[in-house]
Formats: C-alpha cells, sequence, structure tokens
C-alpha cells in the first residue's frame, strides 16, 4: 500500500557572520536520523518523514521570513526543527500561532523556557541554566559561600546569570559582586580584584574567554588562592592566544591552570546500544564519515561548528518520530489522520504532538532524552578541571537526583581547595 509523506521544515544556521553557524555540522546528523528512522520497520508504519530546509544564517530577521516560506510553500509543514537561540525565539514564538511544534537542536538560551511564550517549544539541546545547580553543588563540596560573578552582556549569559544568583539566594550563598562588560573586560576584571573575589563563575564565549584570562593574569587573579569556573565547551586549545591577546601561551597558561568547567553531557558516556542501535561511539565514528563525504577535503582535526551538537540534531529526529508514532493511534481513536494536518485547524494533533513529546523518553546518543513540563531536555553535567594545560575529568551531576559522581582527581596549587575570602588570622 502507498506510503504516505510526513513534511517537516528545519532551519539550520548554515552561512551568515555571526553566532553559531553549527547547521555545517548538524545537517548531516539530522540526514542521518531521517534514514535510520524511515528503515526501521516498526516505526511510522505506512508514513515516510520527508525534510525541507533552509538556511537562517543565526539570524532571526531571516530566520522569520524562510519560516513563512516553509509555511507558505507547499507541501503543509507537520513541525519545525531550529537551531540557535535567537532564531528559536523568534520562529517558537510565530510558530504557535500556525499550530506547530518547535523541536531546538541547538538552542541554549534559558529564555526558551517560558512556556507562556513558547507553549509548543521542545529542546534537545539542554539550557545554558543546567550550569547553575552544578556549580552550587560544588561550592557547598568546597565549603565556598563567597561568589563573584563575570559575565559577558549577551542575553544567555544575563538570564544564567539571574537564574544562578536566585539559585544562590535560595543555596544560602553569597554574591559578593557582579559585573559585566561588552566587549572589553579590563575594568570589571579590576573590580572582582578590589572586591578581593576568590571564586569567580565566568560566563561568555570563548573568544571572550581569552581577554578576560589575559586580564586575571594582568592583575594578578590566578594561582592557588582562586577558583575560576568556565564553560567547557569551548575548542580545546582556546587558552591560546591569538593576534589580539597581548599575553603570551605561558602567560596563558598561569592564568588557566586549575579552573573548573561545567558543561552538559551531550555525547552518552556508557557503551549502551543507543537508539541508533550502536554505542555513541560508534555512532561517532559514523558520523565522521558522513561529514567527511558531506565536506569536501574534509579535515577531521577542524571539526565544523555544531560538531559537538551533531548528537543532539540525530536525537530531535528520533524524537519526533517516537512521539509521532505515539500520535497516531491517538489520532485514529479520534478518526483523525495525522497528513489531514493543516496549520487554521489543527490544534487537536498540535496538542496531542505535544503530550506525545513530554511522555517520550529514549537512550539516544546523546544520553537519555527526556523533556521537562518546560519542553526542557533533562540531561547529566561534566565536571573538569585545567591542570597543565590538559583537562582531567572530575566528575558528573545528575541535578534531578542530586547525585555527585566525583573521581578525586581534583589537583590544588596549594594542596587544599582555596578560601572563598581572606581569612583573618587574629594574633591573640
Ligand atoms: C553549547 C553551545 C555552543 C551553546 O550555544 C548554542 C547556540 C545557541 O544557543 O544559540 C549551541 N551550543
Amino acid at each position: 500500500n502507498k506510503v504516505i509523506d510526513l513534511h517537516i521544515g528545519a532551519l539550520f544556521p548554515l552561512t551568515g557572520s555571526s553566532g553559531w553557524l553549527g547547521g555545517m555540522g548538524c545537517q548531516p546528523a539530522i540526514y542521518m536520523a531521517l534514514n535510520d528512522v524511515n528503515n526501521a520497520r516498526d516505526l511510522l508504519p505506512g508514513y515516510h518523514l520527508v525534510l525541507h530546509y533552509n538556511d537562517s544564517k543565526c539570524d532571526p530577521g531571516l530566520g522569520a521570513t524562510v519560516l513563512y516560506d516553509l509555511i507558505y510553500e507547499p507541501p503543509t509543514k507537520l513541525l519545525i526543527l531550529g537551531g540557535c537561540s535567537i532564531v528559536c525565539s523568534t520562529v517558537a514564538e510565530t510558530a504557535k500561532m500556525y499550530n506547530l511544534v518547535v523541536i531546538g537542536y541547538g538552542s541554549s538560551s534559558p529564555a526558551l523556557s517560558n512556556r507562556e511564550r513558547f507553549p509548543t517549544f521542545f529542546r534537545t539541546h539542554p539550557s545554558a541554566t543546567i550550569h547553575n545547580p552544578t556549580r552550587i553543588k560544588l561550592f557547598n563540596k568546597f565549603g565556598w559561600k563567597k561568589i563573584a560573578i563575570i559575565l559577558e552582556a549577551e542575553e544567555v549569559f544575563i538570564s544564567t546569570g539571574k537564574d544562578f544568583e536566585l539559585k544562590c539566594k535560595q543555596a544560602g550563598i553569597e554574591i559578593i559582586t557582579r559585573v559585566s562588560f561588552l566587549t572589553d573586560p579590563q575594568d570589571a576584571v579590576k573590580s572582582l580584584a578590589r572586591q578581593d573575589a576568590r571564586i569567580i563563575i565566568g560566563m561568555f564565549y570563548g573568544g571572550a574567554a581569552r581577554k578576560v584570562m589575559c586580564e586575571a593574569y594582568k592583575q594578578g587573579l590566578y594561582g592557588k588562592q582562586y577558583v575560576w569556573f568556565l564553560i567547557g565547551w569551548y575548542e580545546d586549545d582556546w587558552y591560546k592566544p591569538v593576534p589580539e591577546i597581548n599575553c603570551t601561551e605561558e602567560q596563558m597558561l598561569k592564568a588557566v591552570d586549575g579552573h573548573l568547567t561545567t558543561e552538559a553531557l551531550i555525547l552518552n558516556r556508557d557503551d549502551r546500544p543507543t537508539i541508533a542501535g550502536v554505542t555513541a561511539k560508534d555512532w561517532q565514528k559514523m558520523y565522521d564519515k558522513q561529514l567527511s563525504k558531506s565536506i569536501e577535503n574534509y579535515d577531521s582535526k577542524r571539526k565544523p561548528e555544531g560538531y559537538l551538537e551533531a548528537p543532539l540534531a540525530y536525537d530531535a529526529i528520533w524524537a519526533v518520530a517516537l512521539a509521532l508514532n505515539k500520535t497516531l493511534p491517538i489520532l485514529e481513536k479520534k478518526g483523525m489522520k495525522i497528513e489531514s494536518f493543516d496549520y487554521e485547524t489543527g490544534t487537536v494533533i498540535k496538542d496531542t504532538m505535544t503530550d506525545a513529546l513530554k511522555q517520550t523518553q529514549f537512550l539516544g546518543v546523546s544520553g537519555l532524552v527526556a523533556f521537562s513540563e518546560r519542553g526542557d531536555r533533562v540531561a547529566l553535567t561534566q565536571i573538569e578541571q585545567m591542570v597543565k594545560g590538559k583537562y582531567n575529568l572530575l566528575g558528573y551531576y545528575d541535578t534531578q537526583a542530586d547525585n555527585l559522581t566525583w573521581f578525586n582527581n581534583e589537583e590544588w596549587l596549594g594542596g587544599k581547595p582555596p578560601n572563598d575570602h581572606t581569612i583573618i588570622v587574629e594574633r591573640l
């Protein structure tokens, strides 16, 4: 019997001059998943998923126009996949007017957890706020109660910083100072020094991280009395100076020595077979092969942007397929067909899809895939420490279970964890 096509829209940040251009790395993973889903025997019987995509350039304005193209050019799309946070905000805000579910595979902004604004938004990419409970868990572990924050004035860091301060207050942790900068962190670092900050949380992109840590070197905000918490998803040699940084590599190494990082775990770490039918490690080999086919003279040392998030894109298609699979029989009972969906009257289908996504759970290549009430990805976080230019794995944290797996690999320059402020020893 005839196979019916179900059409999905997607926006990839492929070209463009700013923001996260992760479409390059994510698109091949999405096609891998489409292939696997369409070949899976007992999934979506009688249906075939077809993808229609446009380049968003990680630009919200262009994102809106190409969303309209996807909506107004036949065939009708059932849902939309989105990448960059700033594009997903525009797309998810608009898409709900067309009864469209939106799945973010590359969107980390905390703002997207707003269920009033984005009632049909789900994401396989964890929100940036996932770092915050992990940071607080470590403060409690090492007895730090006075914390300083320095952040780059970007929406994602401002909203993560707000969530962080709220959680610190709830945990009885004092924020002794919070500073931000647009492009030059010199004054911000100066005020950290003035406030005698010792435990410092840095929220900024990799480029700004180089400037901050070079400034920290110049102002002596490094060494055995300090702990810097940085973000863990920078490229491996992020601390190596680039022309505009006036610190040598060895000065940078001194500044970054001993810092801790937190990041969401977005590649399954054990050897269980994932939804792809293979382990995450084996999947990555297949993905690498796919990349070398889709990017001419692909250099496996220069990973494309989106390489890290590719498992999230792969799992997003599986989440859609499994949720759709759950939706079919429910619609049948209502005498409805999924292929009858249209933007004006599709409310019941959209609601059934949303309910199905809320219950969707599976072991994806990116780890256990599950969504919170607000559509946020549930995930573990990973904690590392840089020692002499190399990151050592310190542990994992499961926020939901408040469970810290710790390997006792940490090294302190002063032989023990630094204090969070100057201890005045009374000479009796
Ligand atoms: C870990 C990172 C780099 C965070 O930003 C995401 C992009 C975005 O949130 O717009 C992609 N993944």
